[in-house]
C-alpha cells in the first residue's frame, strides 16, 4: 500500500472511531443531546470550575446552611448555580425527567419514568379544562407526560433559567407547547395568584428547600379550593440512624452531591402538610415492596459511568467541553454512589408520597 493510501485510510478510521466514541456513545440515555454538547448553563465558560468551587464550599456542610439563617437565604442562588453545572449531564446521562422510579421487570427505564410520572396525574385527578402546576419542573419530562397523559394544561416553575430554555425547547419539539407553560421563578415566592390552579405537584425537587413549611404553604396559596396536591419527597426513613457514623456519612454524600440543605425524617412529612393547612389524604412510601429498587438503575450504569467519565475528560482536553466539567462529573459519580447505598441499605427514599388537599371553606360547600 502507498503510503498516502495508509495515511488515508489511518485517518479515516480514526475519525470513524472519534465519531463513534463522542456522538454514537456519547449520547449515553436519550438522543438528542450528546457529550460534545455539554454547555453548563448560563455560566460563562471560563467561569465554571470558580461556580463549581463556590457551589461545594457552600454545600460541604449541608445541615449547617439549613439551620442558618443567612445562609439558608442564599440556598435558591445556589441551587441555581447547581443546575446550571447539572443540567447538560443529567440530560446527557439520565434523560429529561430527573427523578428516579422504581424499576418494574420487563420495563425500558422510559417507561418505568412514564409510569411513576402518570401515576402523579392520576392522584391528583387531573383532566381536560386543568390548570395544574408543576413545582420545580426541570427540563419538563414530567409535565409532558402528564399533560400528554390527562389532557391538562400544566404550568411548570423553576429556579433555573437555562431550564426554562430546554423545557420550552423540549416542549414545542413534542408539540405540547399550548398545553405546557414554563415559568423561571422562586417555589418559595410564586408569581401566581391565589387559588389559581386546580392541582399541582413536585417531583424530587421540594427538597431544595431550606424550609418545607414555606413552600407547602406557596402551594397551599395557589390551589383552589379542593384541590390535590401530591409530593415525591427525599427523605430519610426510620432505618437511618444519627448515631451510625456510616449512615451519617452516606447521607451527608447525597445532601453534598444534590445541593439538598438537610433531608427530612419521612415521620415528619404529614405533620408538616398539615401545620400549613392541608387534609392529609394519602402517604406512602413508593420504593416499598413490592417495588422494585429504584437504585439498581444507577448501579447497573458503573461500566457507562467509566465511558462517560473517559469521554468528559477527552472533549475538556480538546477544549470541546469547558474546564470544570470533569470535576463536576466527578461529584456525580461520587453522589450516586451514595444515593445507591442510601437505597440498598434502607435508610433513605427519593419516593415518598404524600396527597393532601386544600379544605373547601365551610362557606363555598354550602354553595
Ligand atoms: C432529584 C435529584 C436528581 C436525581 C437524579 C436525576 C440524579 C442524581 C444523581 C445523578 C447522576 C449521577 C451520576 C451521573 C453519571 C456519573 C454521569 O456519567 C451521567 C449522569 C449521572 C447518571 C447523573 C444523572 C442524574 C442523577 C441520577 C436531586 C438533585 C434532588
Ligand atoms: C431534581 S430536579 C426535578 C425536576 C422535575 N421535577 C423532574 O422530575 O424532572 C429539581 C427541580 O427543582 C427546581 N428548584 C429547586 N429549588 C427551587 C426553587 N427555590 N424555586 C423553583 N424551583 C426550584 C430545580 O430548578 C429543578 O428544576
Amino acid at each position: 500500500m502507498e503510503l498516502s493510501t495508509a495515511v488515508w485510510t489511518g485517518g479515516v478510521a480514526v475519525a470513524a472511531a472519534v465519531y463513534w466514541f463522542v456522538w454514537v456513545m456519547g449520547a449515553a440515555e436519550v438522543k438528542g443531546k450528546s457529550a460534545v454538547d455539554l454547555k453548563m448553563g448560563t455560566i460563562k465558560r471560563d467561569n465554571v470550575k470558580d461556580k463549581y468551587t463556590q457551589y461545594w464550599s457552600f454545600f460541604r456542610r449541608p445541615k449547617e446552611t439549613a439551620t442558618n439563617a443567612s445562609s439558608a437565604e442564599k440556598v435558591p442562588a445556589f441551587v441555581d448555580t447547581f443546575y446550571n453545572l447539572v443540567t447538560d449531564i443529567y440530560e446527557w446521562g439520565w434523560g429529561q425527567s430527573f427523578h428516579f422510579s422504581p424499576s418494574i421487570p420487563g420495563h425500558s427505564h422510559r417507561e418505568e419514568t412514564r409510569i411513576h410520572e402518570e401515576r402523579v396525574a392520576d392522584l391528583i385527578t387531573a383532566r381536560p379544562g386543568h390548570r395544574i402546576l408543576d413545582v420545580g419542573c426541570g427540563v419538563g419530562g414530567p409535565m409532558r407526560a402528564i399533560a400528554a397523559h390527562s389532557g391538562s394544561q400544566v404550568v411548570g416553575i423553576t429556579i433555573n433559567e437555562y431550564q426554562v430554555t430546554r423545557a420550552r425547547a423540549h416542549n414545542k419539539k413534542a408539540g405540547l407547547d399550548s398545553q405546557c407553560e414554563v415559568v423561571c421563578g422562586n417555589f418559595l415566592k410564586m408569581p401566581f395568584e391565589n387559588d389559581s390552579f386546580d392541582g399541582a405537584y413536585s417531583i424530587e425537587a421540594t427538597c431544595h428547600a431550606p424550609s418545607l413549611e414555606d413552600v407547602y404553604a406557596e402551594v397551599f396559596r395557589v390551589l383552589k379550593p379542593g384541590g390535590l396536591y401530591v409530593s415525591y419527597e427525599w427523605v430519610t426513613t426510620a432505618l437511618y440512624q444519627a448515631e451510625n457514623p456510616e449512615h451519617v456519612e452516606t447521607i451527608q454524600g447525597i445532601e453534598r452531591g444534590d445541593a439538598l440543605p438537610g433531608l427530612r425524617a419521612q415521620k415528619d412529612i404529614a405533620s408538616i402538610v398539615k401545620s400549613v393547612g392541608f387534609e392529609l389524604v394519602q402517604e406512602k412510601d413508593l420504593a416499598l415492596p413490592p417495588a422494585g429498587p429504584w437504585w439498581t438503575r444507577l448501579k447497573m450504569g458503573r461500566i457507562a459511568y467509566w465511558r462517560n467519565h473517559l469521554l468528559v475528560c477527552v472533549l475538556t482536553a480538546l477544549r470541546i467541553a469547558p474546564k470544570g466539567v470533569v470535576e463536576v462529573h466527578e461529584m456525580l459519580y461520587e453522589t450516586a454512589r451514595h444515593l445507591a447505598n442510601g437505597g440498598e441499605t434502607g435508610i433513605f427514599t427519593p419516593m415518598h408520597m404524600i396527597l393532601c388537599r386544600k379544605p373547601v371553606k365551610a362557606s363555598e360547600e354550602e354553595n
